[in-house]
């Protein structure tokens, strides 16, 4: 059966464009390479979008998007909480596993890496996010708020969802929480319910603060890591202390069926916008998530090990560049680089 996908591709400002193009291009590599065609229409978000319709998340883009097999973004200063909201991906899927050969990329000594493997599970569509917001004036003085609000059911969806992950993997999931100081959104409880459905995974509570500090210390005691929308956003940058580079991290933004934006976890990074060097190792992390849901798994797979291949041979972009064994290459360099090696290996 001959299988054919269609996805909208948006991508952004910034390094966004320059991380799509190369994920893009690998993407049509592996499928031809796996007997799959990969249709590509590109939509409009962010910056881009505000200066042809006047919005950051025009219906355009959300007609463009609907029904199609998924988004591939870049990155983007706004539209994102909105594309988000719209197709009620509240299922944000963040993996981090360090590397071997990047090792000394990273922030960590190489002993507390060996073995890390970590998925953050985020939920994406609540929270502070999108609670009440405003400002006002109080006698004269100014103030502002926005409000942390979730629902219990919206706590026991994201909590089931990372229940699964982690029966598909080492069977362990902490939760970070702030019960100390905010007891009114009770995750600890709502989790240890949804897990007795699970009772071969062990749940383990974590105060995000402590959590944090771990993720540093011990990042090789954790298996899935449940947040809510703030503390895992701030929680998976970490992933790029550790990884070395937050220019190598993808990820998969869900909804309840399977729809999916996939984009890298990095933003339109200004400092490097334009050089040409930024990684695009992240937006193709992202792809290789979106392969996976589509169950092409050997597509997937051959990405990884040609991503392995490279860093192992010691290629990478400035981002990574820390021993002078490795060769310092341009995103397009990295990228022809990649397309080779795809097809070098299949051959
Ligand atoms: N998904 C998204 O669209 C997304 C995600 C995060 C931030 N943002 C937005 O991006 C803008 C810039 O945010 P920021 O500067 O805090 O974070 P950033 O991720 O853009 O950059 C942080 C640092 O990481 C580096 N970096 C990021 N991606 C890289 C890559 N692929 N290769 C090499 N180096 C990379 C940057 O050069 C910078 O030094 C903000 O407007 C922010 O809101 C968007
Ligand atoms: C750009 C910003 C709103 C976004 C977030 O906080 O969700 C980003 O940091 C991310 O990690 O996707
Ligand atoms: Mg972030």
């Amino acid at each position: 059966m001959p299988r054919h996908y269609r996805i909208v591709s948006l991508p952004g400002e910034g390094i966004g464009p320059e991380v799509v193009d190369a994920t893009l291009a690998v993407l049509q590599q592996v499928a031809q390479l796996h007997s799959f065609t990969v249709a590509v229409e590109y939509g409009w978000l962010g910056q881009p979008a505000v200066q042809r319709f006047g919005r950051a998340f025009p219906q355009e883009t959300a007609r463009q998007c609907e029904g199609c097999d998924g988004i591939v973004l870049g990155a983007v200063t706004q539209g994102l909480l909105e594309i988000r909201q719209h197709f009620n991906l509240f299922i944000n899927l963040r993996p981090v596993r360090p590397t071997p050969c990047l090792f000394p990329a990273s922030a960590l000594k190489s002993e507390r890496l060996a073995g890390v493997d970590i998925l953050f599970v985020r939920e994406l569509a609540s929270g502070i996010y999108f609670g009440e917001s405003g400002r006002g004036n109080d006698s004269g003085s100014g103030y502002g708020y926005h409000t942390m609000r979730y629902a219990d059911a919206e706590i026991r969806r994201i909590a089931k969802a990372a229940l699964n992950q982690a029966q598909q993997r080492r069977h362990k999931l902490t939760v970070a929480h702030k019960e100390n100081a905010l007891p009114q959104i009770p995750w600890t409880a709502l989790v240890h319910e949804e897990a007795r459905d699970f009772p071969n995974i062990l749940v383990e509570p974590m105060l995000a603060d402590n959590l944090a500090m771990q993720l540093i210390l011990k990042p090789q005691q954790f298996d899935v890591v449940l947040a809510g929308n703030l503390f895992g956003d701030i929680l998976s940058d970490i992933g790029g202390a550790l990884t070395g580079s937050i220019g190598l991290l993808g990820s998969a933004s869900l909804n309840g069926q399977g729809f999916g934006l996939y984009e890298p976890i990095h933003g339109t990074a200004p400092d490097i916008a334009g050089k040409g060097i930024a990684n695009p190792l992240g937006a193709i992390a992202s792809i290789v998530l979106m392969l996976q849901q589509w169950g092409e798994t050997t597509a997937a797979q051959q990405i990884l090990d040609t991503q392995e291949t490279l860093l192992s041979q010691g290629y990478c972009t400035a981002d990574l560049c820390s021993q002078r064994s490795q060769t310092q290459v341009t995103t397009q360099e990295f990228t022809d680089l990649f397309l080779e090696n795809l097809r070098q290996n299949n051959s």
